[in-house]
């Protein structure tokens, strides 16, 4: 058994504190025991705040074994296996009869009036009789069962904690440790589960903060318990700290494939992609979801209005007098060759450029209050360099901080919005390992942060083949429809914004052009020079 920290009881006369049910035989200070033997730990015993000397190591341990199985008795010979496992010497039982005389005489010293405790002989075995509850290790039981009755949360963390602090080491830490880690193997399972539902019981109480450090601890200590991970996990979570909890999960992932051949079991799965996903029900007074409702008001009319727009550079007029409107939920898309002014068109409307001339407003929003327009869209610009050293939702939770959001809120939104763009599964991955496809649902997941009614995509299916592109149209259109958002994206591809059914707005030379209605597609508002 190896050695491990475990935290040291502040009385010297363990369970002193503890409650009377579990001593019925109290009414002292030191709950009116004779001799306190404890196991868990060195093997020690107390009398009156005195430590009692035991003798060698294999006398210690025979009262150990009399002590685990108190009031049950022992045969010589199961005492003579106990202590010489490997080729007991021919003088075994007599040197047992030895020690547990000298045992005897120990214990009577301290037992005055030689009924608390005593070693009995019955037949040929000896038995250790006293109230279970002059061991620490029965006390530990009986704490861990009043725990888990108790009546609430509080009750039961602190039962938990008291049993738990009867630990000073691992159980007969001084004495035959192999035999000692078969007599106790169940002991220190009971230890372990007791630690886990403690730690529940103060996760429910929102304890998640305080309790890291100890999890922490023991997810090094004990890498195959996978409730201890979980709930590391949870902390880690509910205390904002997303990103850890998953890379926890990540490293103890690759080490259980790695040594054990095996995958976390469902249940860690499962809370992995809750994490990533920002599932409410890992909240501990859950709201309900939050689903992103269209922000525009009720009495605007054109999600986009654009009137007589115009974008030079120097002698280049990139956008000339372009006037359209786009209805609120509507999706348009900006055809044009290269140089047409497609992207102009999109940075000018994201009022990353000021137009030369004209106007346009977002929702109602004139051109000239940019802060107010940009809370309202979600701005794609082409091609967007993404910082391949970060993980796709580190990327998408930092966006979401540097829009405002606290960090719980911003890593909710970055794993709800990986989910919602196919992510999930490379959340965690760096960016610089992604494919084009990956990176343009990145792109697209970033567009989203702000929960935009109005999307702005420059070209966001570049780059991709004609599937990828379709997919990426799909998780648009989708993403538009939850939200009730409008959308106007650009490309050089008609079968894109037919593939979406959208409107088309032609740009060639930076001029709209007229174009008619096709059947069985809505068109909105047209201006003089808008085309549909
Ligand atoms: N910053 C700039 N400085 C000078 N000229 C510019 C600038 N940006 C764009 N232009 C010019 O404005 C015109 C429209 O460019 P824009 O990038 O908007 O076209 P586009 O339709 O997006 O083209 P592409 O499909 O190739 O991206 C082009 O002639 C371009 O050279």
């Amino acid at each position: 058994m190896t050695s491990r920290p475990f935290r040291q009881t502040a009385d010297p006369i363990v369970g002193a504190a503890i409650g009377s049910r579990l001593f019925p035989f109290s009414g002292k200070p030191d709950g009116g025991r004779v001799v306190d033997f404890r196991l868990l730990g060195v093997v020690e015993a107390w009398s009156r705040h005195e430590r009692i000397d035991l003798g060698p190591p294999k006398q210690r341990f025979l009262l150990a074994v009399l002590a685990l199985k108190i009031n049950q008795p022992i045969s010589v010979d199961r005492l003579v296996d106990l202590t010489w496992p490997i080729s007991p010497p021919p003088t075994a039982q007599h040197a047992i009869h030895v020690r547990i005389s000298k045992l005897r005489a120990t214990i009577a010293k301290r037992n005055r009036d030689g009924r608390a405790i005593e070693i009995l002989t019955k037949g040929s075995a000896y038995v250790l009789q006293a109230d279970p509850m002059c061991v620490d290790a029965h006390r530990f039981r009986a704490l861990v069962a009043d725990a888990r009755a108790g009546k609430n949360d509080t009750d039961k963390m602190s039962l938990y904690r008291r049993a738990l602090e009867l630990w000073r080491g691992p159980p007969l830490a001084d004495v035959a440790s192999e035999i000692a880690d078969q007599l106790c193997a169940g002991l220190e399972e009971t230890r372990l589960i007791a630690l886990e539902e403690c730690l529940d019981a103060e996760l429910r109480l929102g304890r998640h903060r305080i309790v890291i450090d100890e999890l922490t601890e023991l997810v090094a200590q004990y890498p195959y318990r996978q409730q201890l991970l979980a709930q590391l996990m949870l902390a880690l979570h509910r205390s904002g700290r997303g990103p850890e909890a998953l890379h926890a999960y990540k490293t103890a992932r690759l080490r259980m494939i790695e040594e054990l051949g095996l995958e976390p079991d469902m249940a860690l799965r499962r809370l992995e992609h809750a994490i990533l996903l920002g599932d409410p029900c890992l909240d501990l007074a859950g709201p309900g979801p939050r689903v992103p409702a269209p922000r525009l008001p009720a009495q605007v009319e054109a999600a986009i209005e654009v009137d007589q727009l115009t974008r030079r550079f120097g002698e280049v007029t990139a956008l000339d007098q372009v006037s359209f409107a786009v209805a609120p939920g509507e999706i348009v898309g900006v055809l044009g060759a290269p140089g047409a002014g497609k992207t102009t068109l999109i940075r000018v409307l994201g009022t990353l450029l000021a137009p030369t001339g004209g106007s346009f407003a977002i929702a109602g929003v004139p051109s000239h209050r940019g802060a107010e327009i940009r809370a309202l869209i979600g701005l794609l610009p082409a091609p967007a360099d993404q910082p391949g050293h970060l993980t796709g939702v580190e990327t998408l939770a930092s966006c979401a901080r540097f829009s405002g959001l606290g960090r719980t809120e911003a890593w909710r939104l970055a794993g709800r919005l990986l989910a919602e763009v196919g992510l999930v599964d490379v959340a965690g991955s760096r960016i610089s390992a992604y494919d084009r496809e990956l990176r343009c649902r990145l792109g697209l997941a970033t567009a989203l942060v702000r929960e935009p009614s109005v999307l702005l995509l420059d070209e966001p299916t570049s780059g991709l083949n004609p599937l990828a592109a379709n997919r990426l149209l799909d998780l648009i259109q989708q993403a538009a429809t939850w939200r009730g958002a409008t959308v106007l994206f650009t490309t050089w591809e008609p079968a894109e914004v037919a593939y979406v059914r959208a409107r088309q707005l032609i740009l060639d030379r930076g001029v709209a052009q007229r174009c008619e209605p096709r059947d069985g597609v809505t068109l909105a508002r047209v201006s003089s020079h808008g085309c549909c």
